[in-house]
């Protein structure tokens, strides 16, 4: 699945610093020639790509990005000094275009590439520029011409790494809530999660990988049950699935049967989503002593006859989490880059508000790390059933 990210933010580039009138005037010179030097041009904006950043989130706060004016001349002959240009760092894969004209300035693709989005005004010249056999003494200078000023939209296509797959009440978005600043609604019913969500997941200082969350899946939704199976469609970019799995339901029942019921429904859904990687992930293990967990996994994997990855956690304790999303990202890591050229413009699903809007309350709140305050939203009506 893609997502839009998108900001508008205005450049201002600076102006370019004027020329300046100036006679040299000395004790034994004292009707020297012109010797006003000129302006410095203005700085300019440059766009840069950044392979560390993966959204465009810190342009929805910050709008406002001017670079430096050009000094004006000064006289001895002193050239003002150039304002200096201002590099706005942008994820790679980032589409710069002119809000008022629509003109798509430029993509950048590649680390370390840089586009120039507004250029600084052009200097103005002195005096002494004006000197010539019939005018010694000019009074003429130029003025600095004004930078340019854009609006500009940044535009972010991203993929969602790593989706999310399992029961309702398995956990899913107690998971994102707990590896990211995703904030989707967690409560202890079936269903919660009606719309995907995405989490921005940083498990080491500038790594990041993308995560989706998607709604539950039962037994039947390849026929409708529940809410059917037409999110998983939105995992056919992931590049890797987690299975999350409760691994002690409160209604009593085996997780071999839940296990095996959605992975019924993928096989249905699509032999080639179901052909991904795909790890599997025992959640809420807090529920259960600590000596009992590692028996009951035996059993089920021998069960199922699972012989790929196994993790367990408790997303809501946030115990196993940080270690799996760090097994995430260097499992992504390892992966042969993307094939860029698969429908460029194709599937773009929704906008990618939601988690703007979920960051920017943070901010607004002057966010609290405190992982354990986490689930205190007043937002919504949320009941976390942690004991039974
Ligand atoms: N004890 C315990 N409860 C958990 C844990 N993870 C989630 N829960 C609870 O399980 C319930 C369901 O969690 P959600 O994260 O909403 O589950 P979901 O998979 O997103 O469910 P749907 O959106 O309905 O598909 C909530 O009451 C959570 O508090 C855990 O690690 N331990
Ligand atoms: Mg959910």
């Amino acid at each position: 699945m893609k997502f839009v990210d998108e900001a508008v933010i205005r450049v201002e580039a600076g102006d370019g610093g004027s020329g300046c009138v100036s006679f040299r005037r000395e004790k034994y010179v004292p009707d020297g020639g012109p010797d006003g030097g000129d302006g410095g041009d203005g700085g300019n904006v440059f766009l840069q790509a950044d392979e560390n950043l993966n959204t465009l989130i810190d342009y929805r706060f910050e709008r406002f990005h001017m670079a430096e004016r050009g000094e004006n001349g000064r006289g001895r002959d002193c050239t003002g000094k150039g304002g200096v240009d201002l590099v706005l760092k942008v994820p790679v894969g980032t589409r710069a275009t002119d809000e008022e004209t629509e003109e798509v300035l430029g993509d950048l693709t590649t680390h370390g590439q840089k586009l120039l989005v507004a250029k600084g005004g052009f200097h103005g010249l002195g005096n002494t520029r004006f000197k010539s056999s019939t005018n010694r003494a000019p009074r003429q200078k130029t003025l600095g011409t004004p930078g340019e000023v854009r609006s500009l939209r940044l535009e972010l296509m991203l993929l969602a790494d790593v989706g999310l797959l399992g029961m309702p009440n398995a956990g899913k978005s107690t998971f994102i809530r707990a590896v990211s600043r995703a904030k989707p609604k967690v409560a202890d019913y079936p269903f919660t999660t009606l719309v995907p969500n995405l989490g921005v997941v940083n498990p080491r200082p500038g790594q990041s990988f993308v995560i989706a969350d998607i709604p539950g899946l039962i037994e039947g939704a390849a026929d409708g049950a529940g809410l059917g199976i037409r999110f998983l469609k939105h995992l056919e970019r992931c590049r890797i699935l987690l299975h999350i799995l409760d691994i002690e339901p409160i209604d009593g029942s085996d997780p071999v049967e839940a296990a095996r019921a959605i992975v019924g429904e993928l096989e249905k859904y699509s032999p080639k989503l179901a052909g991904k990687p795909r790890w599997l992930v025992f959640n809420k293990t807090d529920l259960m002593l600590e000596e009992e967990v590692q028996e009951k996994v035996d059993r089920i994997v021998a069960e199922l006859g699972w012989e790929g990855e196994v993790y367990t956690m408790s997303a809501y304790a946030r115990e196993g989490t940080q270690k799996l999303s760090e097994k995430l990202m260097d499992f992504i890591k390892s992966l042969p880059p993307e094939d860029e050229d698969q429908d460029p413009d194709a599937d773009v699903e929704f906008k990618w508000d939601n988690y703007h809007q979920c960051s920017m309350e943070d901010a607004n709140q002057d966010y609290d790390d405190d992982w354990d305050d986490d689930f205190d939203d007043d937002d919504y009506d949320v009941e976390v059933v942690y004991e039974r």
